[in-house]
């Protein structure tokens, strides 16, 4: 049996995958998480990384892995390839003013979609280098490149493979690769801000722009590439491309054009796989190319799985108790409606919004009607986001953490007004890592397991209350 590694280096945690290539059957997995916060040095993203794949058995019988990780983060390495400062990650909102910035200076939302597909927010990378040279000019002086969460993590795994030796628990100093060794893909490459899924190339003027000069980018490689082969390196475990998280969820839920894939985990998305790039001037759409040569239309708010946390941890009760308690409430909880704009919003655009709760009386003053609230008005925002896709979609996919709740299963399709499938719990970020390995060795047939699908009666007046609610919020 030929084996290959899929790897998930997401916001909250990392996962490993350990899988046949030919069949896809699961052979062994492993997970260690991350620290909070919207800041992150990348060493707990190694650290965490080992340690999963300790859990998962390491890779002495592997032949090919792949990372796939959170989008956007922006991770600056000074000459010697020393990381600068923590990571600001995709969920940090402090560049929301060089985001409106940047948007005006190239000439508006129009000319951004053009140019690469999308309209700045504080997410995208290139918002986060502005804020940088603005507020840590030193910083930036010293920062000779720039990468992602999956470049930086590829990169060091690539020097830890070629560095001879076996045992990963010697991983953690592994040496440093040269800087020009830096890979990415063009699924990954496309959440930027400066590379055009349109063209397939960076876009340095508009890096230049933003930054102020051109630090060293990774070289973009094709679905099919080794980066061993394309920087030089070697190790007796080939190494893919890599992804973007959600990227790599379309590759791992075998999403096919017609499909609409929502995912819950800390970001809530909604995103497709087309044959040709997208351009919404609106924003709420972000053109992003795909891991195989296709394209990715999605759209992302910062308020998914953590609402019901926070909802959970209101009520005092565990995840599997909320999803009881939420089930216990009728549809549109008698009109308490919580807008979980917990982390500020990206979708829409409201950086500085925080949450909020309307319709409370004696009667909707209950755990039940919390916990239904909450999980409703996570859902109308990813409802929103499929409203601006503008497709019928022949499937709607339901992923991610939060998909593991009974009770997010049925309250969505009242909320979508479509029925949804949800195929069994897994990890499918890190499927599809696995499944990208095995395209370097294979041409992977691997059997999806059954899916359910959940029916119910579509209810608008949750969104339309939900509608109401969001405009009367706090910043
Ligand atoms: N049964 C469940 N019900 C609701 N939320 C859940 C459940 N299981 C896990 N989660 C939530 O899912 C989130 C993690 O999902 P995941 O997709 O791994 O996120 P990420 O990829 O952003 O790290 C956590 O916030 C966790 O609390
Ligand atoms: O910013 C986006 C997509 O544009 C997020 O989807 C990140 O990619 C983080 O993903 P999760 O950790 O929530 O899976």
């Amino acid at each position: 049996m030929t084996l290959v590694a899929g790897v998930d280096s997401s916001t909250q945690s990392c996962k490993v995958v350990i899988r046949d290539a030919e069949t896809g059957a699961l052979v062994r997995q492993g997970r260690a998480a991350h620290p909070d916060g919207t800041e992150v040095h990348p060493s707990h993203w190694w650290a965490a990384f080992l340690r999963a794949l300790e859990e998962a058995g390491g890779l002495d019988d592997v032949a090919v892995i792949s990372v796939a990780g959170q989008q956007h983060g922006m991770v600056c390495l000074d000459e010697a390839g020393n990381v600068v400062r923590e990571a600001l990650l995709w969920n940090d909102t402090r560049s929301a003013q060089a985001a409106l910035d940047l948007t005006a200076e190239l000439g508006g939302p129009q000319a951004w979609a053009d140019a690469v597909g999308l309209v700045p927010v504080a997410s995208f990378t290139v918002t986060k280098l502005r804020w940088l040279a603005e507020h840590e000019p030193e910083n930036a002086r010293r920062t000779a490149a720039v990468c992602l969460p999956h470049d930086w993590l590829t990169w060091r795994l690539a020097g830890a493979l070629g560095s001879g030796s076996p045992d990963a628990s010697s991983w953690v100093d592994a040496p440093l690769p040269p800087l020009d060794h830096l890979t990415t893909d063009r699924g990954d490459a496309s959440g930027t801000g400066y590379w055009s899924p349109a063209t397939g190339a960076y876009r340095t003027d508009i890096l230049k722009a933003a930054f102020g000069s051109v630090p060293l980018l990774p070289r973009v490689l094709g679905p099919a590439d080794e980066v061993g082969a394309a920087t030089g390196g070697a190790g007796r475990v080939l190494i893919a491309p890599g992804t973007g998280d959600n990227m790599a969820a379309a590759l791992g839920v075998g999403a096919r054009p017609g499909d609409v894939v929502v995912s819950l985990g800390t970001s809530g998305t909604v995103f497709a796989v087309t044959e040709s790039p997208s351009t919404d001037p609106t924003g709420a759409v972000a053109g992003f190319a795909d891991a195989t040569g296709r394209f990715l239309p999605l759209v992302a708010t910062l308020n998914a799985a953590r609402v019901m946390d926070a909802a959970a941890r209101i009520a005092g009760v565990g995840l599997d108790e909320l999803s009881d308690l939420a089930l216990q409430a009728p549809p549109g909880a008698d009109g308490l409606t919580l807008v979980p704009y917990l982390e500020g919003e990206r979708t829409p655009n409201r950086p500085t919004a925080t949450g909020s709760i309307h319709g409370l009386t004696l009667a909707t003053s209950t755990p039940a009607h919390l916990a239904r609230a909450a999980i409703e008005g996570m859902l109308c925002g990813l409802a929103d986001g499929l409203d601006a896709m503008g497709t019928r979609p022949e499937r709607v996919l339901l992923i991610g953490g939060a998909a593991r709740s009974e009770a997010v299963r049925r309250i969505a399709p009242t909320i979508f007004g479509v029925p949804i499938t949800v195929p069994p719990p897994a990890e499918y970020v890190a499927n599809g890592a696995a499944h990208q390995a095995a395209t370097l060795l294979t041409t992977p047939d691997w059997r999806s397991e059954d899916t359910k699908t959940y029916e119910g009666e579509a209810l608008p007046e949750i969104r339309t209350r939900y509608a109401r609610a969001t405009t009367h919020i706090l910043d």
